[in-house]
Parts: structure tokens; C-alpha cells; sequence
């Protein structure tokens, strides 16, 4: 879908801290040069959800205008603020959320609609919505106390196939450090999405900046 229409090299996915802490730093991120910010918390009411959106995704707004603000599993609360012209630009999906169909006729042609995926099953089935589907998260990458997907580590050499597999552009995750930027884009992923490596930097703009180097290095090699 509409090619160009937003850069997954560095893409920060939102993790613990206060409003502000995590508002500070996913515009700090955008300003490094991250394409895309996921708003995520878990557990989170739509109320709360509705809050902290709108406030990440005017701070990112102000300083980096092209960076894409996506809101994870709350497909209602990205349509209402859509709606009401935040800028804000799609959803992250999982496999137990509402259905990427259903998001597509939601949200319109020019949302950004991702899915998480992780296994070369995973990776099939999102091929069958490739037409209403703009990427897939595949992780994780290595095991992390993040998130605990039931799916095993992917490793270095579990996303050639991947990559080889999927019609859409596939963003690692799952315990990436910058330091695993490079090797992970030579193996062909269109992006690498991190939660720790930012909420715990107290250089959020830097790390992105250092990611993004380092994504296209990998990119030459
Ligand atoms: C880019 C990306 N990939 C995977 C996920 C999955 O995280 P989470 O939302 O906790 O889990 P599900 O909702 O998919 O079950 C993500 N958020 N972003
Ligand atoms: C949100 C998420 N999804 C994953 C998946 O495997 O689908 S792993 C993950 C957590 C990533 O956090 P960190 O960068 O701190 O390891
Ligand atoms: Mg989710």
C-alpha cells in the first residue's frame, strides 16, 4: 500500500514511565529521526489511551512532522482522534485484536495498519491481507522481559526467511539494542522497533540517530 508513505527503519514502541516521561521521549525519538511511534501500554482503559495518544502525537507533531504515530490494539480510540484530525495515522494490530479488515474499512485506504506476527505461519497469513496491510512486527528477536509472546526467539538467522516469505515490509522486535541495528538490516527487515532501548535512555534522540546510521550500514553490507 502506498509506497514511501512512512520510514520503518527506527521505530519506537512507547513503554513504562509517567505521561510526560513517555511523551518526552517519543519526541525526543522523532526528533533523532525515529519514522514511527507506537503509543503502547498495557494494561490501559481507551480513556486513558485517548489521553496519552493525543498527547505523544501532538509533542511529535511539533518536531518532527513527517514521523507516523500509530496506536497499539485500540482501533476506536485511533479512529475517533483520526477523526478529529490528530495526527495520528493508524493502528498496530495483534493476533487477538480486531481484525485487519475491519480496520481497513475503519480507518480508510491512507491509514497505516500493521499486524504482529513472528512465525513463518504468522508471516503466511498476513500474506492473505497484503492487500489491506501495510507491515507485520515479527518477534521476537530475542527473548525479552517486555512482552512475553508464547512465539520462540527468532534469532539472526530466523528472519532471512522471513523476509523471503512475507509481501509486506517486516519490523523486528523482541530485546533489539542498537548494537543489533546493523546485523538485522542486513538480514532484509524494513525496520526495528524497540521499547527498553528508549524508555530506559536518558538519550532517547541520540539513540535513534545512532539507530538509524547504523539501519542504513547495515542497508551496504
Ligand atoms: C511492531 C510491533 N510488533 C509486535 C507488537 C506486539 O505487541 P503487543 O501489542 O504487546 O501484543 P499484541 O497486541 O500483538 O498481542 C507490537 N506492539 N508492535
Ligand atoms: C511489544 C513487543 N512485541 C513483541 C513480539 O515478539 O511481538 S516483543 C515486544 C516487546 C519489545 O520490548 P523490548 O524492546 O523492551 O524488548
Ligand atoms: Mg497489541
Amino acid at each position: 500500500m502506498f509506497e514511501n508513505r512512512f520510514d520503518l527503519r527506527c521505530y519506537v514502541v512507547t513503554g513504562a514511565g509517567s505521561v510526560d516521561e513517555v511523551v518526552h521521549t517519543a519526541s525526543a525519538a522523532a526528533r533523532g529521526g525515529a519514522g514511527v511511534v507506537q503509543v503502547r501500554s498495557k494494561p490501559i482503559s481507551p480513556e486513558a489511551m485517548r489521553e496519552l495518544a493525543s498527547k505523544v502525537a501532538l509533542e511529535v507533531a511539533r518536531y518532527s512532522p513527517t514521523t507516523r504515530v500509530l496506536i497499539d490494539d485500540h482501533l476506536h480510540v485511533a479512529s475517533s482522534l483520526m477523526r478529529e484530525g490528530l495526527p495520528i495515522h493508524g493502528v498496530h494490530l495483534g493476533q487477538d485484536d480486531v481484525s485487519v479488515l475491519e480496520a481497513r474499512e475503519l480507518l480508510g485506504p491512507e491509514a497505516i495498519i500493521g499486524l504482529t506476527t513472528g512465525t513463518l505461519e504468522l508471516v503466511a497469513a498476513a500474506n492473505e491481507l497484503s492487500d489491506v496491510l501495510d507491515y507485520i512486527g515479527a518477534g521476537p528477536f530475542r527473548k525479552t522481559p517486555t512482552k512475553d509472546s508464547g512465539r520462540p526467539p527468532i534469532g539472526l538467522a530466523g528472519y532471512p526467511p522471513l523476509v523471503e516469505l512475507s509481501k509486506v515490509p517486516i519490523v523486528a522486535i523482541g530485546d533489539v539494542t542498537p548494537a543489533d541495528v546493523r546485523a538485522l538490516s542486513a538480514t532484509g527487515v524494513a525496520g526495528v522497533a524497540m521499547v527498553r532501548a528508549f524508555s530506559e535512555s536518558d538519550d532517547p534522540q541520540q539513540v535513534a540517530e545512532n539507530v538509524v546510521a547504523n539501519f542504513e550500514l547495515g542497508r551496504l553490507s
